[in-house]
């Protein structure tokens, strides 16, 4: 799926519409098959970009396009319908707590399957082995059967992105996806997520706060300040320099993600 923002500030939902923008002026277009990591210090709007590609938020001004149509000129039924083809993923996944692992991995299944399909699914879970392998890519496959309350954090967040591989969309939005897991887990994780999307022809953005991560399995990143874009770079051209400037005053959150993550390859 190809997105197009152009001239897009938006607000957080819980935030006065009059009060300083999330995000602003948003001049940015990533076309279908694209991987692109978005860094910057926690506050940057990273979040409130995802959300508003998703159409979660409504841009106070500007345009959102997916796939060249402005979201918010579509009627209702339209715009759940472009929502049908693409998944935003929130840090935390929201996993109703007594449901099983299968159950929360096909219902991100549903919208490919037919009303039958989703009836017969309420009594024999179908699609069993697809979403064994799912959890397989992210090495969190015995846990098929497990209640999702009984999960530690880090294999909840193994879980939401395993559902993420069921779903029928063209356009994978990620917020944080490694924030629960260790470098082993997290390097194992965004390679499964990486491959997959690019199997697939989908369009990956991916929220980061590890930079070594961005620029080592990304090809294009983009780092976000104060709402703005600071830069818009290929993963190969964004220097320490850049780094710099991105999390001036906010070094700590930069150097103390090398540390966290110094098991993943850096690159020059
Ligand atoms: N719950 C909230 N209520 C009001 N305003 C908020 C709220 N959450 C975020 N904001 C505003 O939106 C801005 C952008 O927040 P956002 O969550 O998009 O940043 P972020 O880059 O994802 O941060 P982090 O890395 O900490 O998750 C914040 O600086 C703040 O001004």
């Amino acid at each position: 799926m190809r997105v197009r923002l152009s001239h897009v500030t938006g607000h957080h939902p819980a935030a006065e519409r009059d009060g300083v923008p999330a995000v602003r002026d948003l001049n940015i277009t990533i076309e279908p098959g694209e991987q692109v990591a978005v860094i910057g210090p926690s506050g940057a709007g990273k979040t409130t970009f995802l959300q508003v590609i998703c159409a979660a938020i409504k841009p106070s001004a500007g345009e959102v396009c997916l796939d060249d149509t402005d979201i918010w000129s579509l009627s209702t039924k339209h715009l759940q319908e472009i929502r049908g083809r693409l998944i935003c993923a929130p840090q935390v996944p929201p996993l109703p707590p007594r449901q099983r692992v299968i159950t929360s991995l096909i219902a991100g299944a549903l919208p490919a399957m037919s009303l039958t399909q989703s009836l017969v699914n309420l009594i024999y879970p179908l699609k069993t082995s697809e979403a064994y392998q799912a959890l397989e890519a992210f090495d969190v496959q015995d846990k098929l059967w497990n209640r999702v309350d009984r999960l530690s954090g880090g294999e909840r967040q193994r879980v939401g992105l395993a559902r993420i591989l069921m779903a029928p969309a063209s356009l994978w939005l990620i917020d944080e996806p490694l924030s629960a897991l260790d470098p082993t887990r997290a390097e194992q994780a965004i390679n499964s997520l990486v491959d997959r999307a690019a199997a697939r022809g989908v369009t990956l953005i991916t929220t980061l706060h590890q930079v070594d991560v961005a620029r080592s399995k990304f090809s294009r990143v983009i780092g976000l300040r104060d709402g703005a874009v600071a830069f818009d770079l290929p993963a190969a051209q964004v220097t320490n320099g850049e780094l710099s400037k991105l999390y001036a005053q906010h070094e700590h959150e930069l150097s103390s993600l090398h540390v966290q993550h110094d098991a993943l390859s850096t690159p020059a």
